[in-house]
């Protein structure tokens, strides 16, 4: 392929710590809203839960070599801030911050890059109890956090991701209640989502007085279409689009929301201060994408808040999460993003699928699905850096068949295969192909 992937593009695959760690309360680590979710029957698939997963807590150092053997040249991860500050605030547990420091020497010994996610998804439940991300207080918890991980590992650690999908936490967390918390309320939402957005600002500035790298948000990011050329079709398709697009971007770019949440929200919207909007206005360094498919819209008057349904094409092919495979979305996605936000500069954070892959045979495990999916989509992302996205870097999501929430084990994203029965990491034919295309810096996609 020709190979417009620069020399010092970051070729990477991400985790993060509830669905590959295990050991959720080990050395005094606090119990976040994820275990208590996962322990809640009815709630996960086979009520499995992240009490082992990959073990990766206990296994780290053995998984940062097998990254090395990969040849990965990034690494991104989540920090488990119920490891580090069990109550979500005050005291430091050093023993939770000892495990992520020798992750990231680890990791910087063998020539890895950290990305670390501050929060992904695991609120401590010492914090939930007080509000959560509904207490306007939790901007302030978030930040403290930061800092003493800013403070800890801010000289060793590149790349900083503030919140991973802020819309995953606020609407399957608080709308739909597939995620926890498990809450399900209109008028919740539009306060989480103002708090995760100033909790990612006040991380940003206080980033800015102790460290010099690079921060950002990840956001998903999912193209819709229409499903007709009808208005109604068009309209739904636009409010799905503010809805899942631009709610969170624009308030960072423009420190505003796209009107259409107005109407969505009704009277659930409130009337957020001028000022509040204005602290929330912070363009960071990057923006992550998590992209996985795109969005095809038909009007659903009766269908609140959005009156609009997600259409599974019939003639598409779909990943086992329902996904449909559609890369020249990722295209889109990242020209809709140097047009609408002025060229920010990009990393792909999450980029991946999810399909039922074959026993191993004589150790290896084939998938030839996810060997053409992840070839699609890096040569998606070549065509858009071809068009000047300024396109950094790309990780596969995911290094390691995991939790993936509400889900349970059932879907498999991973480059590796994990044996449940004795943890054995299992490299499939994606991992073989993802190695040829980082030795190759891209060539061999
Ligand atoms: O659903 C696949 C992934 N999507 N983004 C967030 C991750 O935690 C998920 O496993
Ligand atoms: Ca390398």
């Amino acid at each position: 392929m020709a190979v417009p992937f620069p020399d010092d593009f970051l070729w990477g695959a991400a985790t993060s710590a509830y669905q590959i760690e295990g050991a959720p309360l080990a050395d005094g680590a606090g119990p976040s809203i994820w275990h208590r979710f996962a322990h809640t029957p009815g709630r996960v698939a086979g009520n499995e839960t992240g009490d082992l997963a990959c073990d990766h807590y206990h296994r780290a150092l053995d998984d940062v070599a097998l990254m090395a053997e990969l040849g990965l040249d990034v690494y991104r991860f989540s920090l488990a801030w119920g490891r580090v500050l069990p109550e979500g605030r005050g005291a430091v547990n050093r023993r939770g911050l000892d495990f992520y420091a020798r992750l990231v020497d680890a990791l910087l010994e063998h020539d890895i890059q950290p990305m670390a996610t501050l929060y992904h998804w695991d609120l401590p439940v010492a914090l939930h109890e007080r509000g959560g991300w509904l207490n306007p207080d939790s901007p302030h918890w978030f930040a403290d956090y930061a800092e003493t991980l800013f403070r800890a590992l801010g000289d060793r650690v590149p790349f900083w991701i503030t919140i991973n999908e802020p819309w995953v936490v606020t609407v399957p967390g608080y709308l739909d209640g597939q995620l926890a918390p498990g809450h399900r309320d209109l008028f919740e939402p539009p306060r989480v989502a103002h708090h995760l957005l100033l909790a990612h600002a006040e991380a940003v500035a206080v980033y800015r007085t102790l460290g010099r790298q690079q921060i950002g948000l990840a956001v998903n990011l999912e193209p819709q279409h229409p499903a007709s050329p009808s208005p109604a079709d068009l309209e739904a398709s636009r409010r799905r689009d503010a809805f899942i697009n631009r709610w969170f971007l624009d308030a960072l770019m423009f420190g505003r929301y796209p009107e259409e949440l107005a109407d969505i929200f009704g009277p659930a919207w409130p009337e957020f201060p001028a000022k509040s909007l204005e602290q929330i206005r912070c363009r960071g360094d990057f923006v992550g994408v998590n992209y996985y498919s795109r969005g095809l819209v038909r009007a659903a008057p009766d269908v609140a808040p959005l009156g609009a349904v997600r259409l599974t094409p019939s003639d598409a092919e779909l990943t086992t999460m329902g996904w449909e495979v559609y890369p020249k979305g990722l295209t889109e996605t990242l020209l809709w993003l140097r047009d609408r936000y002025a060229n920010p500069p990009l990393y792909i954070t999450e980029n991946g699928a999810a399909f039922d892959d074959p026993p191993p045979r004589n150790g290896r495990v084939e998938d030839p699905r996810r060997v053409a999916y992840l070839r699609a989509h890096i040569r998606a992302a070549a065509k858009a850096l071809e068009q000047g996205v300024d396109l950094r870097g790309y990780c596969v999501w995911s290094l390691f068949d995991n939790f993936e929430w509400a889900e349970g084990y059932s879907k498999c994203f991973g480059l590796y295969q994990v044996d449940p029965s004795d943890q054995t990491r299992r490299p499939k034919a994606s991992a073989r192909f993802y190695r040829e295309v980082m030795a190759s810096r891209g060539a061999a996609a």
